[in-house]
Order: structure tokens, then sequence, then C-alpha cells
């Protein structure tokens, strides 16, 4: 365990203790517990070698949830496909504002979820609010097909549907929704080069593009958001840190009312939420 620890380490990985204990849990077969009271019983030489494939990977920065295939978020369980991005801890922060923010009724809430991934957001919100329907949209069809069977295995399939498209083409015009949510692409195009291998070279090219600034998901949004609202309907959405001004700025200048701007656990400001005036 020691040789792959430092094989990570040397291979620039962050925390290759914990990699290398989750690769070996999957690897091997054994709980936690076992590996930390036991982890110095022999492993048998097919399991040796499965942990090996799983550490080369990780030595060539494949982050861990990907190489597993799933991640947990909000405390539920996702698949991941090549489609789909990593979800990131910092888009809870997204979701506990729109849960904060939704409008109060006893009807059943209509959700929308602008390029959904993995269904994270959704999902997450669906699994907060009983009564509640959402529809989740990608323009990667690997995304939405993903998040249709997370839905089916959380046990939201008759609560949910997801289609392949680019941002609302697919969808007709009219306030329809309480809540439209979104965790766009939002890396300026130049920086992509400058990220770490784990995302520039794991993460979709699509989950990260943002155009040249970074904001254009955010003008297209900001422009279609009244119409496809509710009055009274939230707009809450994730974006890059340093961005929050710019994208506050861009739904104020479409008729949105501004109602927050939130910083993520690491103190970068993450998520704003508008709402459509009644
Ligand atoms: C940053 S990822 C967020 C994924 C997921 N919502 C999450 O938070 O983990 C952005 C998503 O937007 C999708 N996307 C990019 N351009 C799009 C477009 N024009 N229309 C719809 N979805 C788009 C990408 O395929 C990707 O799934």
């Amino acid at each position: 365990m020691k040789t792959a620890e430092d094989r990570l380490a040397a291979a620039g990985c962050a925390s290759p203790r914990l990699d290398v204990r989750l690769l070996a849990e999957e690897a091997l077969g054994w709980s936690r517990t076992a590996l930390l009271l036991d982890g110095d019983r022999p492993v048998p030489a097919e399991a040796q070698a499965a942990l090996a494939a799983l550490v080369d990977r990780r030595a060539a920065r494949e982050p861990v949830s990907r190489i597993l295939g799933r991640r947990e978020f909000w405390s539920l369980e996702f698949r991941l496909a090549p489609d789909t991005l990593d979800p990131r801890p910092d888009t809870e922060t997204l979701v506990e504002a729109a849960l904060r923010h939704l409008p109060d009724g006893q009807r059943p809430r209509r959700l929308l979820d602008l390029g959904t991934g993995s269904g994270c957001i959704l999902l997450a919100l669906l699994s907060e609010l009983p009564g509640a329907w959402g529809l989740g949209v990608d323009i990667a069809p690997g995304a939405a097909q993903t998040a249709a069977a997370n839905a089916k295995a959380l046990g939201f399939a008759s609560r949910s549907a997801f289609l392949v498209g680019s941002w609302t083409d697919a969808l007709g015009a009219g306030g329809r929704f309480d809540a439209m949510v979104s965790n766009p692409p939002y890396i300026p195009a130049a920086d992509i080069a400058g990220l770490e291998p784990e995302v520039r070279t794991f993460d979709p090219m699509r989950a990260l593009d943002g155009g040249a600034d970074g904001l254009d998901p955010y003008r297209h949004l900001a422009t279609v958001a009244r119409g496809l609202l509710l009055p009274g309907g939230l707009l809450a959405v994730e974006h890059g840190a340093g961005q929050g001004a710019d994208v506050a700025a861009l739904f104020a200048a479409a008729g949105l009312e501004v109602l927050e701007r939130v910083d993520d656990l690491a103190g970068h400001d993450r998520v704003v939420a508008a709402r459509r005036r009644s």
C-alpha cells in the first residue's frame, strides 16, 4: 500500500493515502473497517493485479470517482459516465439556496434543471420536495441517459423526465416552471488548458467551456428565464469564483429580482438566486 501511495504522491495526486484506500476497498472488496483492522493480511494475486490497474489509472490523474464510476452528492449515489461532469461538493450550495428560495405553495412544484449532467441537482431537490416534478435538459445524450438512469435507481423516475437539447430549445414558450436551476459550463475558454489534469482531461469539455469570459450560458439563461418561469418563480445558478457580480448584473438587466448571492464553504462566491417578479 505504501508503494502505491508513494507512486500517487509522485504523480501529483493531492490525497494519495485516501485514494489508495478507496481503490483498495474497490479492488479487494474489503470494507473500510477490515482494511483498517486487518490491512496486513495477504492479498490474493488476482486482487493485487486489479488494485495495480486502478492505481495506474489514478497515477494518470483519472479521479477516483471516475475510476469507481460513482460519486456521492447530497448523500445520494450518482453513477457517472464520460458525458457527465463529476459532481462537486460546492454544488450543494446551489441545492441549499434553491431550497431556501423556492416559492411557497401546496401544489406540486415544477422544476427545470438546465445542463443536468448526472442529474445531481434536480434529483437532490426532488429528494427534499416530495410533491415536486422535474425536467432535466442536457446537450450531451450520454448525460441525459445517465441522469435518467440515476433517477430510476434513486426512485424518482415517476417524478422526472430528461431531454437532450440545447438549453431551452426543446421546450415550448410559456411560464411553466416554479424554479429553474443550472450549473452551466463557466470556465473562460482560455483558462481550460491551465486546469488540473483531473478536470481538463476527464471532465467533458462541454461541461467546462463557458465561452470567452465564461458567462455565455448566463446571458442565455437571463434571456429565457422570464418566459419560462411562473410569476415569483426562482432562477438559481452556480457560477465560477469571481463571476457573481456579473451574473447578478445580467439577471437584473433582464428584469429579474436578485434575491441573494451565496459563497461556498471555501468562501468563494458561488451562487446567485433571483426571481421573476410577481
Ligand atoms: C458544469 S456541468 C454541470 C452538470 C451537473 N448539473 C452538475 O452540477 O454536476 C454543465 C452541463 O451543461 C451541459 N451543457 C453544456 N452546454 C449545454 C447546452 N447548450 N444545452 C444544454 N446543456 C448544456 C453539459 O453537457 C454539462 O452536463
